[in-house]
């Protein structure tokens, strides 16, 4: 049995803005993990997202093909994403569904395929559901990332200076686990390990357990602890883009989703920069006796590398 952890909470509501950047950059530093409290996401319209999302992975495999994962966006059926790319696996034991940015130029929000529209009709108001809690969690998420800045000792509008925060390529992920598949004698996961790509992610699921994180992925054999459901709370994670940024100070932490025996929801936002941004080593974060680790990169370039390599070419 995995060990329970304990992570940091953090409440968004504080008005004490200096010690919650503290109390975060202490989260960032030790864990890359945090729940979130207190973050105006209404506890209703979390409760239609699961519904929606539930009624559109309830429908026949062919009907959900139709709108089949394009530009990101839309539905990736069971075993078509593997997320540890070194596993010699199938792939991962769950479905996604994606919305990609709502808000921007037509090039990129006409991107998204809906299923409320077309030939499923049946889902009338799946797409004003997402939509609103896109934007809510979008919200959230750059509430948060001020707080952040605040943290790495940067002007509070940091991301928003260089541009990430100016039509951010966010997606938000809906995922269904299905309870036990037929036997395998495959190494499967539910998700496999990974670290997100992008800035942080923020996760809520619907209680059922199944996530663990390994602080310390190097270390051989690895150490997996378990994440606990905290009702209301989002659980963050710094993403690897900003891991970069911060030169490894804030850790993108190695995680996974374990098969629970029962079927299992979660909906993940992950909040990445503008296409264009370049995502550079903060010169608060470099010295010359701990020079930048990564060479500057474009954040667009580098989300489709990841995406190019955790997809099956089906
Ligand atoms: O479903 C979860 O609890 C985590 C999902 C996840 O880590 C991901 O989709 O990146
Ligand atoms: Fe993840």
């Amino acid at each position: 049995m995995a060990e329970t952890l304990n992570l940091p909470v953090i409440d968004l509501s504080s008005s004490d803005r200096i010690s919650t950047a503290k109390s975060i950059r202490r989260a960032c530093v030790d864990h890359g993990f945090f729940y979130l409290v207190n973050h105006g996401v209404g506890e209703e319209l979390l409760k239609r997202v699961f519904e929606e999302s539930k009624k559109f992975f309830l429908l026949p495999l062919e009907q959900k093909m139709k709108l089949k994962r394009k530009e990101n966006r839309g539905y990736t059926p069971i075993y078509a994403e593997k997320l540890d790319t070194l596993l010699n696996s199938r792939g991962d034991q769950k479905e996604i569904f994606h919305v990609g940015p709502i808000e921007g130029t037509m090039t990129v929000t006409n991107l998204n395929q809906w299923p409320s529209e077309g030939n499923l009709e049946a889902l009338p108001f799946w797409r004003l559901t997402m939509e609103s809690y896109y934007r809510e969690v979008l919200t959230v998420g750059k509430s948060l990332l001020s707080l952040m800045a605040l943290a790495l000792n940067l002007e509070e509008n940091f991301f928003e200076k260089v541009g990430a925060l100016d039509a951010p390529m966010s997606f938000l992920r809906l995922l269904h686990y299905p309870g036990e598949l037929a036997f395998s004698n495959e190494e499967t996961y539910s998700a496999s390990a990974h670290s997100d790509y992008g800035m942080i992610s923020l996760l809520a699921t619907d209680g059922v357990r199944g996530l663990q994180i390994c602080r310390e992925k190097d270390r051989q054999p690895q150490v997996w602890e378990d994440v606990q459901h905290v009702n209301g709370a989002f659980i963050v994670n710094i993403g690897d883009m900003m891991e970069r940024w911060t030169n490894c100070l804030f850790c993108s932490t190695l995680h996974r989703v374990i098969p629970a025996g029962q079927e299992r929801y979660s909906v993940v936002f992950f909040l990445e920069p503008n296409q264009d941004c370049m995502v550079e080593c903060l010169e608060s974060c470099c010295s010359e006796e701990s020079p930048p680790r990564f060479p500057p990169i474009r954040s667009w370039d580098y989300l489709l590398e990841r995406f190019r390599v955790t997809h099956s070419s089906q």
